[in-house]
């Protein structure tokens, strides 16, 4: 695998070299007007001296140890460091889907002495959201999260409530592959850094995802290290964004943009927290339509024809005869 070395605020990451260009996502300051418009407008933009989890800056592998209870957690495990997320309730619609990764519930304290020794022969990801069975310190963190600045982006963006805090512990390396999510996002870095690739909601057509009722929804099906493009010949396209998060910084990353995660060797553990919001509800429909409507449109009426063939197998030659020799 060719990497690169990055040269980013005097810090030196060396990172996967991929075949597509990119542009740098913007950094600016959370109180800088052109952030706030850049929200505004929908586009991504990574935010320093937010404090949204200056509470939780000290949080670290011994004090979450210390501090996150003995509840369970998830931890998933990957032989090749990809994490691509695998809804199970579709599950039962692909009997013949393998799951890429595993899936492990353990205690902070288990996954901590996992983290420890020198013999994993697999890359683990912790990924649990935030729950009542935390303990008090970690309850008094989260509760001095900066919410009046959250709470104010939530209200000045219309967006709709806040549904989870992810909190996310990964090993040096991993990767969660490009997919998109239905929801904003403020994901705040905690520890350790992670690099975003980011691409505007109108490369649909370079992305390939998967059909809608597959366990992969919204997850890419080109393989960023060896893309087909026999069979994803637009890929050939694609352009993106990339920026590195590091501690306290929050990157503001807008519904339906796709994205690529990876956890940079050297810097240790990466821990992060997600702030994921429901969509702004579209009161008025205005046109242009942005092309993250586009993608609900498609997605909608994906979902329709699905419904309405009730057979899956048939998806393919009735979307086909929907559009070949007429749209083609
Ligand atoms: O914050 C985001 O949206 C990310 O993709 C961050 C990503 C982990 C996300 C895991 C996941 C992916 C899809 C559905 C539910 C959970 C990372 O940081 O590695
Ligand atoms: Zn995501």
């Amino acid at each position: 695998m060719a990497t690169e070395t990055i040269k980013v605020n005097s810090r030196e990451f060396v990172v996967k070299k991929y075949s597509f260009p990119t542009e740098q996502i913007p950094r600016l300051d959370y109180q800088d007007k052109k952030a706030e418009k850049l929200i505004e407008n929908g586009q991504p933009v990574i935010l320093t001296g937010s404090d949204l989890v200056g509470s939780a800056h000290h949080w670290d592998i011994g004090y979450l140890c210390s501090n996150l209870g003995s509840g369970q957690y998830t931890v998933y495990s990957s032989a090749d460091g990809k994490f691509k997320y695998y809804d199970d309730k579709k599950l039962t619609q692909n009997k013949q889907f393998k799951p890429p990764t595993t899936q492990t519930d353990m205690t902070f304290q288990e996954f901590a002495a996992k983290l420890k020794r020198k013999d994993n022969k697999e890359l683990m990801y912790l990924q649990q959201p935030l729950n009542e069975t935390v303990g008090t310190r970690i309850v008094m963190d989260f509760t001095n999260f900066n919410w009046g600045w959250a709470n104010e982006t939530q209200k000045k963006n219309h967006w709709g409530p806040m549904t989870s805090n992810l909190l996310l512990v990964g090993m040096e390396g991993v990767i969660t592959p490009a997919h998109y999510d239905e929801q904003e996002n403020l994901f705040a870095q905690i520890q350790g850094y992670k690099r975003f690739l980011l691409f505007d909601p109108s490369q649909f057509e370079c992305m390939y995802p998967y059909p809608i009722y597959h366990p992969h929804d919204r997850q890419s099906q080109v393989d960023f290290d060896n893309p087909d493009l026999t069979k994803f010949p637009n890929f050939a396209n694609l352009k993106g964004y990339e920026g590195v998060v590091g501690p306290r910084d929050v990157l503001y990353l807008p519904m339906y943009w796709w994205h690529q995660v990876e956890s940079l060797h050297g810097h240790g553990e990466t821990i992060s927290i997600t702030f994921w919001y429901k969509a702004a509800p579209t009161v008025k429909v205005v046109y242009p339509l942005t092309s993250g409507q586009k993608v609900a449109i498609m997605r909608n009426i994906e979902k329709m024809i699905a419904e309405a063939l009730n057979n899956n197998e048939s998806m393919p030659s009735f979307m086909q005869a929907m559009v070949q020799g007429r749209y083609t």
